[in-house]
């Protein structure tokens, strides 16, 4: 029976892939072999050593050690694309509120209380409605700084809205290039893209290089009177530049995600409560999409959307053989050494796949029958090997 950790609100759709005769789920549970979780922040926990895989519910993993968790031998699985389409509307839902006086406008007419006159409400509607008019998304130049998932959705978007489109992405894959339209103008570093766009929206993830990538420094080659967006992550923008520049009139409105005191009571700022996958299509796709790959994980070893361990997938050899699965630093000789142990102890080797990335290598190797307790040990025990199983 393999158990299962969750944390957060999970799909019910999700959780329901767990065929309960050999998955245990709970918020409780003593020894999970898994974690299934959302934005629960993993860094002050200890990870009990029976936890095999982690795998978050959403696409940005800076919640999750991930690099400590490497050395440790445990995958870490994220939902890639499978929110995209949740931000990518809320963003579009951002960028209107940011151009027409929507808010201002509704907050003032349902303060209107007092009123019981119908005709009179009319009047007074007509008479002050110009102080919420405001200008048309078509024509504008709008910037995302990151092509992955999302902003290459809502890059989409904005060209079918008739908006022009540039982006930055220095780190950009060729299958998130392949996904781009071509109608997508390219932005050679930050600062060019800041300085013509009229609307700028941030699709990157929290990382160690974009830690504040929006600072006073970058703030100073924005537009006059341009909306940044922000549904990627607090960490990303550096919210008291932002406001400095809201006080400076340069930034005209910064929409977010995230709320931070020094944003709040303010008209040039609206900040939601981190609602961008706050979807049931959203949270149903990213559930279903990580229960299915832990299973895989710790029923096949298989591996895929990690974003720490090489992607890995063998077909089962045929019945009654074994399989077993180690990870080790990526240092020559891990393999080989581990081959002879087996060898030694006349094991026999159907299939084998050995893959790698960065300091990790990740190995399935099946044999013909599973293999007794000294010739795990004996693996265990090889220099350089991390963690391993039979499965
Ligand atoms: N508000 C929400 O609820 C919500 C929902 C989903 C994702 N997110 C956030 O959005 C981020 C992006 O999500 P995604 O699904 O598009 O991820 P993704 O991995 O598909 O795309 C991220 C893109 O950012 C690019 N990038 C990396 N560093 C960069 C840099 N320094 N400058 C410019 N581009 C850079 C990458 O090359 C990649 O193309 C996530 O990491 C997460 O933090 C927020
Ligand atoms: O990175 C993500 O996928 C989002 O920030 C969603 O977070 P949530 O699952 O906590 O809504």
């Amino acid at each position: 029976m393999y158990k299962i950790k969750t944390y957060n609100t999970i799909s019910v759709k999700g959780l329901n892939r767990f065929d309960r005769a050999k998955y245990e789920v709970a918020s409780d549970i003593n020894n999970p072999d898994g974690y299934v979780l959302r934005s629960h922040k993993l860094h002050d926990e200890v990870l009990p050593e029976s936890v095999k895989a982690v795998a978050r519910a959403g696409a940005g993993t800076n919640n999750v050690p991930v690099a400590e968790y490497t050395k440790k031998g445990v995958v870490v699985f994220n939902a890639p694309g499978a929110n995209a389409n949740a931000v990518k509307e809320l963003v579009l839902a951002g960028m209107l509120l940011g151009s027409r006086g929507i808010i201002p406008g509704m907050n003032w007419a349902n303060s209107l209380t007092d009123m019981t006159d119908a005709a009179e409400m009319s009047k007074l509607m007509e008479k002050q409605k110009s102080q919420f008019a405001g200008s048309e998304l078509i024509g504008k130049t709008l910037g995302v700084v990151g092509l992955g998932a999302i902003g290459s959705l809502v890059a989409e978007t904005a060209l079918a809205l008739g908006m022009n489109v540039v982006g930055y992405d220095p780190a950009l894959s060729v299958e998130a290039a392949w996904r781009l339209p071509s109608q997508v103008m390219r932005a050679e570093n930050l600062q060019a893209l800041l300085s013509r766009c009229d609307y700028v929206t941030l699709h990157v993830p929290a990382i160690e290089a974009t830690q504040h990538l929006i600072n006073e420094e970058s703030l100073k080659s924005v537009k006059a009177g341009a909306v940044l967006l922000n549904f990627a992550r607090e960490a990303i923008v550096d919210a008291e530049a932002v406001v400095k520049s809201l006080d400076a009139k340069q930034l005209r409105m910064y929409i977010c995600d995230f709320p931070e005191p020094s944003l709040l009571g303010r008209d040039d700022v609206y900040a939601m409560p981190h609602i961008g996958a706050s979807t049931a299509e959203a949270e149903e796709n990213c559930a279903i999409m990580v229960a299915d790959q832990l299973m895989d994980y710790l029923e096949n070893g298989n591996i895929k959307n990690s974003v720490n361990f090489p992607q890995v997938a063998m077909e089962r050899a045929a019945q009654g053989s074994a399989r077993i699965t180690f990870c080790n630093d990526n240092v020559s000789g891990v393999l080989g050494h581990v081959l002879s142990v087996l060898a030694d102890h006349d094991v026999n080797v159907i299939d084998m796949v050995n893959k790698s990335r960065g300091d990790i290598a990740y190995n399935i190797i099946d044999v013909e029958q599973p293999p007794s307790d000294a010739v795990v040990s004996a693996i265990e025990s090889v220099e350089h090997v991390i963690a391993v199983r039979v499965i």
